[in-house]
């Protein structure tokens, strides 16, 4: 059986960037840069003031001094004439300083006289208070490199270097289709025996989490036919991602149903628990990732296989979620050849400072969803990892970093 970073390594190499779009840049935010963002203009564009004060010749403005204000300079007015020798300006945040003037005297450090001088009450150093031309950006920078995820905080750099545009990838489009002849949507009538359907919702939101556009298909029976004509329909998506009828029952159709529709199976099964009977291949042009049914199976594996497959079709590298250090909260059994993902609580360190404590739950059955809305985390257990008492050393992948 595969590996788990085996099997990562396999679906990223699948995968390629969508193609990227020029967005308009509210749309941008949370989407990949295709191509560096270049300034188009320095920032600030001149020498500007970072005060509210007087524009001032450092080598007048000593303790004592006083200065003849010759003009006034707000931000977006500059002032056209030039400071000469005990001459002053009177400036505000965000002006442009006039010619002549080197500083800024700061309006608490001054006193306006009533015939238009100015009263130098703190000797000025040379450039105080002087944002200097180009100190953010300066034109043909690149202030955003390509194949970042872009933050309100890089939107807002890119609005200041003056684009209205971004060329972005586009947000990755996945077909989320549920089989089961047991399973229900939420709100439908239950057949006997039946759940309600809860794998493609939180895949949904995990799409939706990672920047993706989820597009839940209708629920189709154990039926080869029905699960063949649904994948059909599915094609135009990014990446199709089904869950059930992985395993090795009867009524565990997916590949059955797509092998005649030309399905080519890159791997099946892996040694991850949960999530061993992972499918992945191509249909067509269209990758396709077979997720097991039970829940909590669908969810580890889409944070380790979905969630860096999204990744990658947005324009990033496609990282493994990242791991932090815990200690066990309670004593931990070998392992055996599966990697194991424990749904674990996280609790602050008794030890302020020291790494957090991860206890797992009793019972880490792959069917229990509410477990696993509980869990703070996933302690990780590399196979055939020996047992450990309470308080060893574990890696966790902490869940709510995921935004999940
Ligand atoms: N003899 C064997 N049996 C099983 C094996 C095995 O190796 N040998 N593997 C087990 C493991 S591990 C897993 S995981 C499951 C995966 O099975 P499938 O992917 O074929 O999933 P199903 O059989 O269709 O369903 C399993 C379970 O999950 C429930 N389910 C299915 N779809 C949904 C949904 N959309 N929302 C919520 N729950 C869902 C379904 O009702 C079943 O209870 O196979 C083991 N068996
Ligand atoms: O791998 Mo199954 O996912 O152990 O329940």
């Amino acid at each position: 059986m595969l590996s788990v970073e085996e099997a990562r390594a396999r679906i990223l190499a699948a995968l390629t960037p969508t193609a990227p779009e020029t967005v308009a840049l509210p749309e941008a935010w949370g989407r990949v840069t295709a191509e560096p963002v270049v300034a188009r203009l320095t920032q600030p564009p001149a020498d500007v003031s970072a005060m509210d004060g007087y524009a001032v010749r450092a080598a007048d403005a000593q303790e004592g001094a006083r200065l003849r204000v010759i003009g006034i300079a707000p931000a977006g007015h500059p002032f056209a004439g030039t400071v000469g020798p005990g001459e002053a300006v009177r400036i505000f945040t965000g002006g442009v300083l006039p010619a002549g003037a080197d500083s800024v005297l700061l309006q608490e450090d001054a006193e306006a006289g009533a015939d238009g001088t100015v009263l130098v009450k703190e000797t000025v150093r040379p450039g105080r208070w002087v944002r200097r031309r180009g100190l953010d950006f300066a034109e043909g920078e690149a202030v955003i490199p390509a194949g970042r995820r872009l933050t309100a905080r890089d939107i807002g750099l890119a609005a200041a270097s003056n684009h209205a545009w971004l060329a972005v990838y586009r947000a990755p489009r996945v077909g989320l289709l549920a089989t089961g002849d047991e399973i229900a949507l939420p709100g439908d009538p239950i057949p006997p025996g039946g759940i309600v359907s809860s794998n493609t919702h939180a895949l949904a939101a995990l799409v939706r989490a990672a920047g993706g556009v989820p597009i839940v298909l209708p629920i189709v029976p154990d039926d080869a036919a029905a699960i063949a004509a649904a994948a059909r329909a599915a094609r135009g998506c990014d990446l199709l991602v089904t869950t059930g009828g992985a395993s090795v029952g009867d009524h565990d159709l997916v590949q059955q149903a797509l092998g005649p529709e030309g399905f080519a199976l890159d791997f099946w099964k892996i040694a991850m628990r949960p999530g061993k009977p992972l499918i992945f291949g191509r249909l067509g042009q269209t990758p396709v990732l077979g997720l097991p049914g039970n829940p909590v199976s669908a969810l580890v594996c889409g944070v380790m296989f979905l969630l860096p497959a999204l990744a990658r079709l947005s324009g990033l590298p496609g990282e493994p979620p990242r791991t932090r250090r815990a200690v066990a909260g309670a004593a931990l059994a070998a392992n055996d050849r599966r990697q194991d993902f424990l749904r674990a609580r996280l609790e602050e360190p008794a030890e302020a400072g020291g790494p957090p404590v991860a206890t797992p739950f009793p019972v880490q059955d792959s069917s229990m969803l509410a477990t696993l809305a509980r869990a703070d985390a996933l302690i990780l257990r590399a196979p055939h990892a020996p047992a450990l008492p309470a308080g060893a050393p574990v890696e966790v992948i902490v869940l709510g970093e995921l935004g999940l």
